[in-house]
């Protein structure tokens, strides 16, 4: 469905992207994640043909996103960052407006905007002008005009922030729903975002793609902690030195460092692992010693390590170039 080879794009001295190359198929959910400034926004303006690289290709289903904008742009829904709305129309309006300008011949109209209005739940809004919706609404009116004209692939650009948490369950949902069918594209600061929505997450760092993987599997072969709670099997006391220098010589373990018990008797540790499984080793080291462990609890990389290693931290504050006024905080069809 997209196909972007080594896209760059600068913006003078600004290089946004240095060199952007990834495929996805149809049908996917992906999450495109990063830290400020890493290029997201400008990777989907390009994908949406509002933004022309500087250099390499983005293509939606073979069609050349600079060659040919026109038939690119049928195929995509986009909700730019910030959701920019004609604020002063009333949302039916505001969406046959859409559908007008989206070429969908008058006839089936009514029928597109219908089922736009029923997916996203707006039926009760349609009367209202849109600057009195909630923020959660106007999210809501902003997919329902990136679906109207029935696209294979959104493209989602911070589809979340702002709203509170309440909205962001709804607007999650619906985007789930609409993976359902079509192939998402969407980016995000909320890394629990990309584990509860998207089957496969994007890493931008700098301009550059830094990782590409199911989000359960970011961070897997980088280790973790295994969290354990240890009692004597003969009854003797435990001496924490004694039991730490037992674990630490355990095969695989990196460092260990004391955590909660479970009462007299116990005693609790926390052990880290690089990228081989302890646990079989550490349950051999046990019995050895004639301890019983009591409890074994293990726990990767969290994805949000993996970001910030992967991202180096967020992107140093005030390195930035300053942005150009917006040209594209227009509705996207005005621009
Ligand atoms: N119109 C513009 N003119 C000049 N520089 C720009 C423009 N748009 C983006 N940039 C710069 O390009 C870089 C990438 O910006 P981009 O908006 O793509 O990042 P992003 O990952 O979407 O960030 P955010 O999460 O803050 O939206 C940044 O350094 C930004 O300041």
């Amino acid at each position: 469905m997209i196909r972007i080879e080594g896209l760059t794009k600068s913006y003078g001295a600004t290089q946004a992207l240095r060199g952007v190359s990834f495929e996805v198929p149809r049908g996917q959910v992906v999450g495109f994640l990063g830290p400020n400034g890493a290029g997201k926004s400008t990777t989907m303006k390009i994908l949406a043909g509002f933004v022309t690289p500087t250099s390499g290709t983005a293509r939606i289903n073979g069609i050349d996103v600079t060659v040919d904008p026109v038939a690119s742009r049928r195929l995509i829904g986009y909700l730019p960052e910030n959701n920019p709305l004609y604020e002063e129309m009333m949302v039916r309006d505001y969406l046959d407006f859409i559908a007008e300008v989206r070429g969908i011949p008058k006839a089936r109209r009514a029928e597109r905007i219908r089922n736009a209005v029923e997916r996203c739940g707006l039926r009760a809004v349609l009367g209202k002008d849109i600057h009195q919706l909630s923020k959660g609404y106007r999210q809501r009116v902003g997919l329902a005009q990136a679906i109207v004209h029935d696209p294979d692939l959104l493209i989602l650009d911070e589809p979340t922030t702002g709203l509170d948490p309440n909205q962001i369950v709804e607007i999650r949902s619906l985007i789930k729903e609409l993976g359902k069918e079509k192939t998402v594209i969407l980016s995000t600061h909320i890394l629990s975002e990309v584990q509860s929505t998207c089957s496969r997450v994007l890493i931008i760092s700098d301009g550059r793609l830094v990782a590409d993987d199911a989000p359960e599997r970011l961070g897997e072969g980088e280790g973790g902690t295994v969290t354990v709670v240890l009692a004597s099997r003969t009854g003797a006391t435990l001496r924490t030195e004694e039991v730490r220098s037992v674990l630490e010589r355990v095969p695989g373990v990196t460092g260990v460092e004391s955590a909660e018990g479970e009462g007299s008797g116990t005693l609790g540790f926390r052990l880290r692992y690089g990228a081989e499984d302890i646990r079989r080793a550490l349950f051999d080291a046990a019995v050895r010693n004639e301890l019983c462990l009591l409890e074994v609890k293990r726990q990767h990389v969290s994805l949000e390590e993996t970001f910030r290693k992967l991202t180096g931290g967020e992107k140093r504050s005030g390195g930035e170039a300053p942005r150009a006024p917006q040209d594209d905080q227009k509705p996207p069809l005005a621009a």
